[in-house]
């Protein structure tokens, strides 16, 4: 079984925070690789503001160099949106991988209005990782209302395979005070600089090439 860690995202643009909380989650979780799921269209997001998927593809294959992460476009391919059915289809499509989903502080103050989001937490533990600004957020999250008794010691993450679901471990490791919000701010045409097409590798045996504009 490969173990995989999760981080879906708008990556607009990809950024020092994403790289940082994934070397944090590689070590903490003892996982094999990463995916970075660069996600069409986040649907809580309006779309306004948001870079095209091919530059924020390639903002992230530029952020993720050399370390064990695969960027992908999966989401376009599977033609989900929404996390709930997109981990049900990659568990069906990835039988030999364990999964565990990643996500910031700031995710998880919002998760509530996920779709199915306790229907995730039966499907897969669910890591969080500390982001300034957000650790009160994240303790009074309406989510945790319910998944509070799921917590789990964060010195037993490495265990996080053998736990019985849901289970939830808040990763409360160094900061980094990187956002996309901020980056956009101050370089709103970023995108400029990876224009066109993009293509990416299919990830069941890295054979099937897409072209995706
Ligand atoms: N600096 C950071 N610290 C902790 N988690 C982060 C950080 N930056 C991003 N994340 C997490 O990475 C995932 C993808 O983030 P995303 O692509 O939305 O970047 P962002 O900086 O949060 O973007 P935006 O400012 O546009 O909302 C989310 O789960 C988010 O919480
Ligand atoms: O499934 C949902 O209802 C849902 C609602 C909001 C966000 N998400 C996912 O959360 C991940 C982080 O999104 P973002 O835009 O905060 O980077 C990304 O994979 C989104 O698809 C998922």
């Amino acid at each position: 079984m490969t173990l995989t860690g999760l981080l879906g995202g708008s990556f607009n643009p990809a950024h020092r925070g994403h790289r940082k909380i994934s070397r944090q989650a590689l070590d903490a979780l003892g996982l094999d690789e990463i995916w970075w799921l660069v996600s069409p269209g986040n649907p809580l997001k309006t779309g306004e503001g948001m870079a095209p998927l091919s530059a924020r593809f390639a903002s992230a294959r530029t952020a993720a160099r050399g370390l064990p992460i695969r960027v992908t476009a999966i989401e376009r391919q599977l033609g989900t949106r929404y996390t709930a059915d997109t981990l049900k289809a990659l568990r069906r499509r990835f039988p030999d991988r364990h999964f565990v989903w990643l996500m910031g502080a700031d995710n998880l103050a919002q998760f509530h209005k996920w779709k199915d989001w306790r229907k995730i937490a039966r499907m897969v533990p669910i890591a969080v990782l500390a982001r300034p600004g957000y650790k009160d957020d994240a303790q009074a999250a309406r989510a945790m209302g319910w998944l509070r008794r799921f917590v789990r010691p964060a010195g037993q993450a490495r265990h996080w395979t053998k736990w019985r679901l849901p289970a939830l471990v808040l990763l409360d490791l160094p900061l980094d005070p990187t956002s996309a919000t901020a980056l956009r701010a101050a370089r709103p045409g970023w995108h400029q600089k990876f224009p066109g097409t993009f293509q990416t590798t299919a990830l069941r045996d890295g054979v099937t090439r897409r072209r995706l504009r």
